[in-house]
C-alpha cells in the first residue's frame, strides 16, 4: 500500500476531470487524476463522439435520398460492419492517447475505483491518496428501470459498440438517446419503436419542432408508443426481448435499449466520510461549485446543477473550478448562453429561451422557413425552419432550428446572444458566400437585399 500527496485530487477522467486536471497543472499544482475504467470517460468513448462517427453515414444517406429528384440515382445502404469499423478506429486509440496527454503534461494518473476515507483522503486498491482539494467528476450512468428482467436491458454503450444491427430495436425513452439512436438504427435498417412512460417527446424543446419530428420519424416507420410503463421485462425461447407494460400491452424485439435518463455516480464513492451530501440526482454544491464540504468541488454530469447535462457545460465546470483553486477570490460560475442539439435527420438545436417561455415574458418571436434558402434548397431538404426569440429590445435571447445543420447554425446565434446582437447586427456581419452563414444574413430580419 502506498501513500501518495499532491495539491489536488480528481476522480473521474471525462471531459469534466481532464479538463481541471489540465487547468490546474497549468496553473503550477501537483494534480492526481484517477479513472476505473475508459480514460475520456462517456462522451468519447460511449457517447457524442462515436454517435456522431455513426451519423455521418446517416447524414450521407439522408442526403443522396433529399437529392433523388435533383441527378442523384441509386440506392444508398448502409455497411453497419464497415461504419462501425469506421467509428473503431476513432475510438480505440483514444485511451492510450489521452493517457500519453496527461504524461506529456507531468499530470499523475493512477487506475481504479476511488473511494473517499476522509475530507481529504481517497482510497483505490494498492493506493492512498491525499489531497489538499478534491474534485468529484465521476459522471453519471444510464437510470435503471429496475423492474424484473431489467438485466435483458442493454445501454448506450452497447448501442455504439453493436457488431450488427439487429431486426428490430425497442429505445425506451424520448429523450436525447431515443430519438438520436432511433434516427441511426432506422438509417441502418432496423425497425424502430420508441416506448414513452409519459406522453411528452423531448420535453422542454419547441413543441411545434417536435411535433414536426415526430411527424417526420412516424412517416419514416418510427413506432412511438406513449404511456407506456414497462413493469417486467422477459426473454423469449429465441433470444428475443419482450416489454410488458402496466397496461398489459408486450412489445416483442431483437434488442432493447435503455434511455430512460442518466443517474449520477454518487452512491459508491463514500462520500458521507467526507461529509459530502447529495440532492435530487447528483452532487449538492453551491455557486462556486463547492459541495457541502468547502474545499471539495463537483463538476461535471454528477454535479446537482440547472443546466443541460453536456460536454461543453462539463468542461466549462472544471475550468471555472480550476480557476478557483487557483484564485480563491473569484466570483460565483456564471454559465454563459448554452446550446443543445438533438442529432436527429433533421437535428434540433436550442439555445436560450424558448417559444414557450417568451410567450409568458411579452418577447416576441420570428419564425423562418429556410427551406427555400439556397444552402437548403440546393440540398432540397425537406425541412428547414427556425425561430428567433427578441426581447422588447430587439436582443436575441433565443433560438431553436429544425434543420440538417442546426447543430452549427445555432452556434451562429450563440455567440448572437452571448454578444447581445440584435437581428440588424447579426446582418452585418460578413460571411463566406454562397453558405448558410451568408444566407442568415440575407434572410435574417427583412429579406434579400
Ligand atoms: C449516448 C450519449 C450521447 C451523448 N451525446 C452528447 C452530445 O452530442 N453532446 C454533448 O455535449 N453531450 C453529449 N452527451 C453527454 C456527455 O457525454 C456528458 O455530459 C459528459 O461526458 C459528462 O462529462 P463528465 O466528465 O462529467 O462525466 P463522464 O464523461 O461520464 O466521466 C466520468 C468518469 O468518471 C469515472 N468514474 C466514475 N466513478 C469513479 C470512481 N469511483 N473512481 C474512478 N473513476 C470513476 C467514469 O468511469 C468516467 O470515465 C452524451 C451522453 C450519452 C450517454
Ligand atoms: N445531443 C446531446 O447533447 C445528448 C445526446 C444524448 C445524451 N445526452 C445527455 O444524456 C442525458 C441522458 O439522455 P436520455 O435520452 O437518457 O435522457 P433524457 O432525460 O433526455 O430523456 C429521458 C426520457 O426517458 C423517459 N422515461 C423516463 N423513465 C421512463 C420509463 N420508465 N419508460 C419509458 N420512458 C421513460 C422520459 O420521459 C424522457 O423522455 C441527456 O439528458 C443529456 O444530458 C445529450
Amino acid at each position: 500500500m502506498t501513500l501518495e500527496h499532491f495539491d489536488v485530487g480528481i476522480i473521474g477522467a471525462g471531459p469534466a476531470g481532464l479538463s481541471a486536471a489540465f487547468a490546474l497543472k497549468a496553473g503550477g499544482k501537483s494534480v492526481v487524476i484517477i479513472e476505473e475504467y475508459l480514460w475520456g470517460g462517456t462522451c468519447p468513448n460511449y457517447g457524442c463522439d462515436p454517435k456522431k462517427m455513426l451519423l455521418a453515414a446517416v447524414e450521407a444517406k439522408d442526403q443522396v435520398e433529399h437529392l433523388a429528384g435533383a441527378g442523384v440515382v441509386g440506392d444508398v445502404k448502409l455497411d453497419w460492419t464497415t461504419l462501425m469499423r469506421h467509428k473503431m478506429a476513432f475510438t480505440e486509440p483514444i485511451t492510450a492517447r489521452k493517457i500519453v496527454g496527461l504524461d506529456e503534461a507531468g499530470i499523475a494518473h493512477r487506475y481504479g475505483h476511488a473511494e473517499f476515507v476522509d475530507d481529504q483522503t481517497v482510497q483505490l486498491p494498492g493506493n492512498t491518496i491525499k489531497a489538499n482539494n478534491w474534485i468529484i467528476a465521476t459522471g453519471a450512468r444510464p437510470a435503471r428501470l429496475d423492474v424484473p428482467g431489467d438485466h435483458y436491458l442493454l445501454d448506450n454503450e452497447d448501442f455504439l459498440n453493436l457488431a450488427t444491427m439487429p431486426d428490430e430495436i425497442t429505445l425506451i425513452g424520448g429523450g436525447f438517446i431515443a430519438i438520436e439512436f432511433a434516427n441511426i438504427a432506422l438509417a441502418a435498417g432496423a425497425k424502430v419503436h420508441l416506448v414513452l412512460k409519459h406522453d411528452v417527446v423531448l420535453r422542454g424543446f419547441d413543441r411545434d419542432m417536435v411535433a414536426t419530428m415526430v411527424a417526420e420519424m412516424t412517416a419514416k416507420g418510427v413506432n412511438f408508443q406513449f404511456m407506456f410503463d414497462t413493469d417486467t421485462v422477459t426473454q423469449t425461447a429465441d433470444g428475443r426481448v419482450t416489454l410488458h407494460a402496466t397496461d398489459g400491452r408486450t412489445l416483442t424485439v431483437a434488442a432493447a435499449f435503455l434511455a430512460a435518463g442518466r443517474k449520477g455516480n454518487t452512491d459508491q464513492l463514500n462520500i458521507e466520510a467526507a461529509g459530502v451530501q447529495v440532492e435530487g440526482n447528483g452532487i449538492k454544491v453551491d455557486e462556486y461549485l463547492r459541495t457541502t464540504t468547502e474545499h471539495i468541488y463537483a463538476v461535471g454530469d454528477v454535479a446537482n446543477l440547472p443546466v443541460p447535462k453536456l460536454t461543453p457545460t462539463s468542461s466549462a465546470e472544471a475550468r471555472y473550478v480550476a480557476g478557483h483553486i487557483l484564485n480563491p477570490a473569484n466570483g460565483p460560475m456564471v454559465f454563459p448562453a448554452t446550446p443543445v442539439v438533438v442529432f436527429g435527420s433533421p437535428k434540433l438545436g436550442e439555445v436560450g429561451i424558448t417559444e414557450a417561455v417568451a410567450l409568458t415574458q411579452g418577447y416576441s418571436i420570428e419564425s423562418f422557413d429556410m427551406s427555400h434558402w439556397m444552402g437548403y434548397y440546393r440540398n432540397l431538404e425537406p425541412v428547414a425552419q427556425a425561430k428567433v426569440i427578441l426581447d422588447q429590445q430587439g436582443v436575441i435571447v433565443g433560438a431553436s432550428v429544425l434543420a440538417a445543420h442546426a447543430d452549427e447554425l445555432i452556434n451562429y446565434f450563440t455567440s448572437a446572444i452571448n454578444r447581445k446582437q440584435t437581428q440588424a447586427d447579426m446582418r452585418k456581419e460578413m460571411y463566406s458566400y454562397p453558405s448558410l452563414g451568408s444566407d442568415m444574413t440575407a434572410f435574417m430580419g427583412g429579406g434579400m437585399d
